[in-house]
């Protein structure tokens, strides 16, 4: 005969209960969504509708956003999801954006001896069908000690500082002979309508001369190269490209799409013009520590010449756009072209710069894939998973800067400043962070200072049409961009 259930049989059936379930124990038939009751999974983090197989990237095809304003879907994400959200890639691959600060610095802290930013996948797969050419994915691309060897090899004599000091006089001069450039283009009213032309040829001289050793001439006004302002156009198509591959459809992986064909092509070019300048090497060439450095490293001799393709095309768009959005923060601001004058220490100089990556970036969003196990906004995110930073939209938020849509050097000197630079070690990253950081990050941070101060001692700028931007893979100002600078008297 049974004995009757006490309380105390129950008691100790709850007891082992609560037992198993404090170890973690998860009998396999229990769902998936009471596996762990403290944090809730990456499934559960909200996001719009996924598809099967294609996951979320129809919202960009068929749905109602378009590809050339992604940062205005990431708000539209942000106001509707929160903090925390997902869209899911090619056969449902989650990827995760975070716009807490701590979750930002919770990934970016954590990625690991060798940190793993996702590829541009149609580029990697061109690339590898290129073994003539490539003999990897190139810096940008790799992953691990691949990544790790190439980093090492390639890019050390870049990012000294002695190689950056050395360069400064030569800055000097490629900023002079763009503010000569803008004084034979100006209309008579001092007008320039076409900005976005003349950045352009900033961008590429002042990349070239790094990364080549020598002055191009892009600054002369009737000299044409033909050869770079094709390589500058095969670097926009091949930025388009990774875009509509990256968000589009991708049908690319399984035939050659028009999409895919257009990323082909301007690989292609930009390998071959950029050869062409690196063939009509000089003397003067063969002092660059760059060049030297890339020719030196103890590599297979194909990573050599794709190293430099790489440096050009991700210095001269770059190096552009975020000039441009320097100018028009300067034009729009009258009070900083007297405060830069006024200031001798060009402090004034490099914060308006700092203020400018801040709210223009022209890298919107750091990608990582995470190298352990996370909780981000009490969600369980396992190793392996990619995240995205959405830094562009923190550093817009009031929770992380006061007054966080207004452009204000200030906040970057005297007494705010260390307030400032402790909420910006991990927002305002326009380079990245960490050992995967931007290698032509000393460069830029140098040169955008010496522009400036120059344009300013010559010009009094100002603009009226106000700055839209266009997304292209980087943010980019929407051209044509009109300003005007008069002389300074
Ligand atoms: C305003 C100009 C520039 C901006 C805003 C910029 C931004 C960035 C960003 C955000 C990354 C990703 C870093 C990360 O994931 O942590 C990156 C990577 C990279 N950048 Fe730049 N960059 C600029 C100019 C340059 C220049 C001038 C060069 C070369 C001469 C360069 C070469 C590279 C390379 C090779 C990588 C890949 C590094 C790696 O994965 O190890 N960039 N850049």
């Amino acid at each position: 005969m049974c004995e009757p259930i006490t309380m105390l049989d129950i008691f100790t059936c709850l007891l082992g209960a609560l037992f198993f379930i404090f170890i973690g124990f998860r009998p396999p038939w229990q769902p998936k969504k009471l596996q762990d009751f403290r944090h809730k999974e990456v499934q559960d983090i909200p996001g719009p509708l996924s598809l099967p197989l294609i996951g979320t990237r129809w919202l960009f095809t068929i749905g109602r956003y378009q590809m050339s304003k992604i940062p205005e879907f990431y708000k539209d994400m942000l106001r509707k999801y929160g903090v925390i959200f997902k869209e899911e890639a090619l056969y449902n691959v989650p990827i995760i954006s975070v716009v807490e600060r701590s979750d930002i610095e919770t990934v970016l802290k954590s990625t690991g001896k060798w940190p793993m930013r996702l590829p541009t996948a149609a580029v990697a797969k061109y690339r590898k069908a290129h073994p003539e050419r490539y003999a990897s994915t190139g810096l940008v691309n790799e992953q691990g000690g691949k990544w790790h060897f190439l980093r090492t090899s390639l890019t050390t004599v870049l990012t000294s500082p002695k190689t950056i000091n050395d360069f400064l006089p030569q800055m000097d001069e490629i900023a002079d002979d763009w503010c000569h450039l803008i004084k034979q283009r100006r209309y008579r009213d001092g007008r320039i309508d076409h900005l976005e032309e003349l950045a352009g040829r900033l961008g590429l001289e002042a990349t070239c001369a790094l990364v080549l050793g020598r002055r191009m001439g892009f600054l002369i006004e009737d000299h044409r190269c033909e050869v770079a302002e094709k390589l500058a156009q095969s670097v926009h198509d091949n930025f388009v490209a990774c875009r509509d591959t990256y968000f589009g459809l991708p049908f690319w992986t399984a035939f050659p799409t028009p999409n895919y064909k257009k990323l082909c092509e301007s690989e292609r070019n930009m390998y071959e013009f950029a050869s062409e300048l690196i063939k009509t090497a000089d003397e003067s060439t063969k002092d660059s520590a760059v060049f030297q450095s890339v020719l030196g490293a103890h590599i297979d001799e194909r990573e050599k010449k794709s190293a430099i393709v790489d440096f050009l095309a991700a210095g001269i768009y770059t190096l552009k756009n975020s000039l441009l959005f320097l100018l028009y923060q300067i034009a729009m601001n009258p009070e900083c072209q007297k405060k830069i004058l006024e200031d001798t220490t060009k402090t004034y100089l490099k914060a308006c710069s700092m203020e400018t990556f801040r709210l223009s970036p022209t890298v919107h969003a750091l990608a990582r894939v995470t190298d352990t196990d996370l909780v981000l906004s009490g969600y369980k995110v396992s190793a392996g998973t990619v995240v995205l930073c959405q830094s562009a939209l923190a550093c817009q938020s009031e929770r992380n800067f006061n007054d966080a849509k207004a452009f204000k050097p200030e906040r970057w000197l005297n007494e705010e400043k260390n307030q400032t630079s402790a909420t910006a070690a991990y927002l305002v990253t326009p380079f990245g962070y960490g050992k995967r950081i931007c290698p032509g990050k000393r460069f830029i941070e140098n040169a955008l200072p010496i522009v400036l101060e120059q344009m300013v001692q010559k010009f009094v700028i100002t603009t009226e049409r106000p700055l839209e931007v266009v997304f292209e893979f980087l943010v980019s100002p929407k051209e044509p961009i009109s300003m005007t600078f008069k002389d300074r008297t």
